[in-house]
């Protein structure tokens, strides 16, 4: 069993501060909090200080994916865990894992180089959470959402979150275009949420290295407001609204400033691993998700 909890938080950079202030406060409505960089963004969805950060910068990228674990016993035996598969961690200052709202952290790089954080000891702030439209993010023992990671070396990259850190598989798709010859984008999970991280075959590595952040929200009514406001606040849709065949998700996703998608999403199924077995989908949805709009994501695009 793994030592991971579920997602913890996020921390981005982005040559665009201003328009990701617009998409997340106004447009998703998570709730401001507060940081150490003072020209930070701060956001939240619960009790946690900040689960989702974004700094500027001169590069769209992400700068931390954090997965949290119990305590400092399951902390320390991660880091044993990592250290021995040789991979080289560095175990954070005081300062920097304050930095963090955590009491320790543990830092490494994936094989496909995402910036990889463990910690444990989250930092909460108990005021109430002014969300934009009264909407409960759903967090708790799932966890802040998902990620799904560009990763070009894609087995190599699954091996390591299933074999070293414990992640369980949780089933694969295999878009049309290439069955058969496609490489299968893995859905990985550490908690009843369906996955926690998802990672995609993905021709090159580099920024942004995301492919989308997906959070849940308590109701339909809230996705389907959020939906209407970032259309008006300008935004592009890179999928409309539908269910997902896997995690019975009803979402949408939004891009975001530096070429990546925004999920947002409720309804979310809650696995059982009493009964659970890792499937193959051969559609990503029973309804909707239309991408034809999209723009070309980052992760798939040539370097310019
Ligand atoms: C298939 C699926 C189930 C649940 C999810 O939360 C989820 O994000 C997805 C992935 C959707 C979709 C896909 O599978 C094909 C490759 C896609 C289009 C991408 O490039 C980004 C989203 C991916
Ligand atoms: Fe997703």
């Amino acid at each position: 069993m793994t030592q991971i909890r579920g997602l913890g938080y996020l921390k981005i950079q982005t040559r665009d501060l201003p328009r990701w202030r617009d998409l997340v406060l106004d447009g998703l409505g998570f709730a401001e909090g507060s940081g150490p960089d003072p020209d930070g963004l701060y956001l939240r969805m619960d009790e946690r200080r900040a689960r989702l950060a974004v700094l500027p910068g001169d590069a769209d990228r992400v700068l931390a994916v954090g997965w949290e674990v119990r305590d400092q016993f399951a902390l320390a035996a991660v880091g044993r865990t990592v250290e021995a598969s040789g991979t080289p961690v560095k175990v954070l200052s005081e300062a920097e894992a304050a930095e963090r709202d955590a009491e320790q952290v543990i830092a490494f790089a994936d094989p496909a180089g995402t910036p990889v954080e463990v910690f444990f000891g989250p930092v909460l702030d108990h005021r109430p959470v002014l969300t934009g439209r009264g909407q409960r993010f759903v967090t708790g023992v799932q966890g802040m959402g998902h990620v799904v990671l560009p990763a070009p070396a894609i087995d190599e990259t699954v091996a390591f979150y299933t074999e070293v850190l414990g992640f369980l598989p949780r089933g694969a798709f295999r878009p049309a275009a290439g069955r058969g010859r496609a490489p299968r984008v893995r859905f990985l999970g550490v908690n009843r949420r369906h996955h926690s991280l998802a990672v995609c075959p993905a021709p090159r590595g580099g920024d942004p290295g995301l492919v989308h952040l997906m959070v849940e929200v308590d109701t339909l009514d809230a996705v389907g407001m959020a939906y209407d406001r970032v259309r008006g606040l300008g935004f592009s849709i890179s999928s409309t609204l539908g269910r997902h065949t896997n995690d019975k998700m009803v979402s949408f996703y939004v891009r975001a400033p530096g070429g990546w998608d925004i999920e947002y999403g409720t309804d979310g199924a809650l696995v059982d691993e009493a009964y659970y077995t890792a499937e193959e989908i051969t559609s990503d949805s029973y309804w909707g998700h239309d991408w034809s709009g999209s723009e070309p994501l980052a992760a798939f695009s040539p370097r310019p």
